[in-house]
């Protein structure tokens, strides 16, 4: 294990609500006088089993009711970096749905606020960097996107680009175009889930109508070659999080995941976290998990960090320091011959 929390790790998909841990939502319950519909975080644990993304999403909407204070986000970032590290990351874009607080009331200056407040901590103690990317949920009305960008651009939120999550079937990208391109003019970079739970014709309105510099999961890009070949041809990386796909059944188990062709289709495939308080494991489990399962290389392993890196939205000079890290992992697991 080790070894694979060592390589130097870039993480592009992991969402901040999702690493809200069942001991920290009791913490914060029990801190705030919050009454819990359980007794504990172990029987809180118990019923992360989902059939599907939307059982899950209930659970993760639902827990984030404990998320109030400025402070509580900033713990939220803070625990993440310090968990991050373990893990061998040294950069994350991290992701965060101000729609999901908003709504409850939450002003967003106490998210972003918290969240750089936490992360900044994290910085300073353990060396990770990290730049925000806000997601709107796309089962909730484009104009409430649209009013989401203006109150973060008004406020010059930290934001490196924005994204597009939630409830993937039946809530088409094509209705944020609009919202995208003014991100897209406003500077920001943009991604999106897609091909997570619908098929491939997903991934293809996520490029053809939000210009997205990478697709978050795209792993059902298998099913049809000629969205294969655009990944490929255009170099869009994919944010892929193997462990998620197993515990929201997207794939039937780890076996059958199709991480090796697009491997093989050369994609530029990326591996990831997504939600790990719910889906069993951080970003150095994934990659241990994939690394035991299609019994990958070291080479195979750098050139998974390795992409991540090439798909980050930092300057290059940056790119080429966690390069040179990601060269000397690989390095010390082929020590030279002894004469
Ligand atoms: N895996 C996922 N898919 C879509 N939206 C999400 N929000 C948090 N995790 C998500
Ligand atoms: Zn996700």
């Amino acid at each position: 294990m080790s070894r694979i929390r060592e390589l130097p790790k870039v993480e592009l998909h992991v969402h901040i609500e999702g690493t809200l841990e069942p001991d920290l939502v009791v913490e914060l319950a029990h801190d705030q006088g919050i009454e819990l519909p359980y007794p504990d975080a172990e029987v809180l644990r118990e019923r992360y089993v989902f059939a599907d993304l939307s059982s899950f999403l209930d659970i993760y909407y639902a827990n984030l009711d404990v998320l109030r204070r400025r402070h509580d986000f900033a713990r939220l970032a803070y625990e993440y970096g310090a968990r991050a590290h373990l893990a061998g990351v040294v950069h994350a874009e991290v992701f965060f749905d101000p729609q999901a607080h908003r709504s409850r009331g939450v002003p967003l200056h106490d998210v972003v606020g918290g969240l750089v407040d936490g992360f900044d901590d994290a910085r300073a103690e353990f060396g990770v960097t990290t730049d925000l990317i806000a997601c709107f949920l796309r089962d909730r009305p484009v104009a409430e996107a649209s009013a989401v960008l203006d109150e973060l651009v008004d406020m010059s939120a930290p934001i490196v680009g924005v994204g597009l999550d939630s409830a993937e079937i039946g809530n088409p990208a094509a209705p944020f175009a609009e919202v995208f391109a003014r991100a897209a003019a406003l500077g920001l970079r943009r991604v999106a889930h897609a091909g997570e739970e619908s098929g491939p014709e997903s991934v293809r309105e996520a490029i053809e109508e939000l210009a997205v510099h990478r697709v978050d999961h795209g792993i059902r890009s298998v099913d049809d070659p000629g969205v294969m070949a655009q990944l490929a041809a255009h170099r869009i990386p994919l944010t892929v999080c193997p462990l998620s796909n197993v515990r929201l059944r997207t794939v039937a188990d780890l076996a059958s995941h199709p991480l090796p062709h697009l491997i093989e289709a050369g994609v530029v495939v990326t591996i990831n976290s997504d939600d790990p308080a719910y889906f069993g494991g951080h970003v150095d489990d994934n990659f241990l998990a994939v690394a035991e399962q299609f019994a990958l290389t070291d080479d195979t392993l750098a050139q998974l960090a390795r992409n991540s890196v090439t798909a980050i939205f930092l300057p290059q000079e940056r790119r080429d320091t966690v390069l040179a890290q990601i060269d000397e992992w690989l390095a010390a697991g082929h020590p030279p011959p002894v004469e």
